[in-house]
């Protein structure tokens, strides 16, 4: 089983406007909510790609109960913990004319720390049986610094890989726990860990003991990189649609391969880079269109040299 757990979840709204214009009014059909947060679409999509998973997040307020209301219409398994703080919601606005996304994050409440030790409770209760372990996505403002440390603690010592996808200082800490993959995109790799080129960035992460780094380069694909591997995927022609998402269905891609026991980053780089590249195919974060079996044939992968790999992933 795929367990993941989401700290910060949101209860995804989303409009596609025809044209976004900064400080104007924008008439648009019925927007979607849907119940979401990272680790939610990691969930979702390997759930719909037939994969065994339970998903583990927190739940509070009105917003929360329209939040497990989606989730359970929707058939994705999960453990709700209940808290008091609302849960967050996040706002994506499709512009349809340039194919672009804006999207408000909400920063989220921090549960109470009895709220936190019973998700924690939750997660060990739920480990027997799972093959991988995702944490995925932001943790709310005041939540404790030993969250994610602790959450990628009772994985690895339950002898269970642990994918990491977080951002700021939490993907350091996610490193230094024992994360055995993470999952940056080029700006937080930047942001962590103050290393301009991205190889040398993740090469950094690996140093501190994480196994692969799967980097997303947004239209330029995915690196993959271990100590002794160095993969670049990308498709000749970036896809145009809604990028929400898409970095979530690359962390679905691995955490599937890794519970079925592949650890070749190549393939894995393969999978995430084809999953990622159909969800921007898809209106909502979530969903991976079918055509990924096509796009993971259409892939150009290449070996770079690290020294001439480009400085500025801006
Ligand atoms: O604030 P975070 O946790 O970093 O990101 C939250 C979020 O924008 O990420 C997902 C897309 O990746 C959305 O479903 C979700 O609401």
């Amino acid at each position: 089983m795929i367990l993941t757990v989401t700290p910060n979840p949101a209860l995804d709204l989303t409009w596609r406007v025809d044209r976004l214009i900064e400080g104007g009014t924008h008439r648009a059909d019925a927007g979607a909510a849907r119940a979401g947060g990272k680790g939610l679409n990691v969930a979702r999509v390997a759930h719909a790609e037939g994969a065994d998973v339970l998903a583990i997040t927190t739940t509070g307020g009105r917003v929360g109960q329209e939040f497990a209301a989606e989730l359970g219409a929707s058939g994705v398994p999960h453990a709700l913990v209940p808290v008091v703080a609302e849960t967050r919601r996040s706002i994506a606005v499709v512009d349809e004319s340039l194919g672009d996304t804006t999207i408000i994050n909400e920063r989220g409440s921090n549960p109470t720390d009895p709220e936190w030790a019973a998700l924690l409770a939750e997660v060990v209760e739920r480990l027997p049986g799972t093959r991988v372990l995702v944490v995925s996505g932001s943790v709310p403002p005041g939540a404790p610094d030993s969250l994610l440390p602790m959450l990628i603690a009772v994985g690895r010592d339950a002898g269970v890989p642990v994918i990491v996808d977080t951002s700021g200082p939490a993907l350091l800490r996610a490193a230094d726990a024992g994360a055995t993959v993470l999952k940056p995109n080029a700006a937080e790799l930047v942001e962590a860990t103050g290393i301009t080129d991205p190889v040398a960035g993740a090469r950094s992460l690996i140093a501190r003991g994480t196994e692969l780094v799967l980097l997303s380069l947004g239209a330029e694909g995915m690196l993959a990189v271990t100590a002794s591997a160095l993969v670049h995927a990308r498709l000749d022609e970036p896809l145009a649609g809604n990028p929400t998402g898409a970095g979530d269905a690359g962390v679905a891609a691995c955490a599937v391969l890794y519970a079925e026991g592949v650890r070749d980053p190549e393939q894995i780089l393969r999978r995430a880079t084809a999953w990622s590249a159909a969800a921007v195919l898809t209106p909502l974060a979530g969903d991976i269109s079918p055509r990924w079996t096509e796009l993971e044939q259409q892939l150009f992968l290449s070996y770079p040299d690290p020294a001439s790999f480009r400085k500025d992933p801006s």
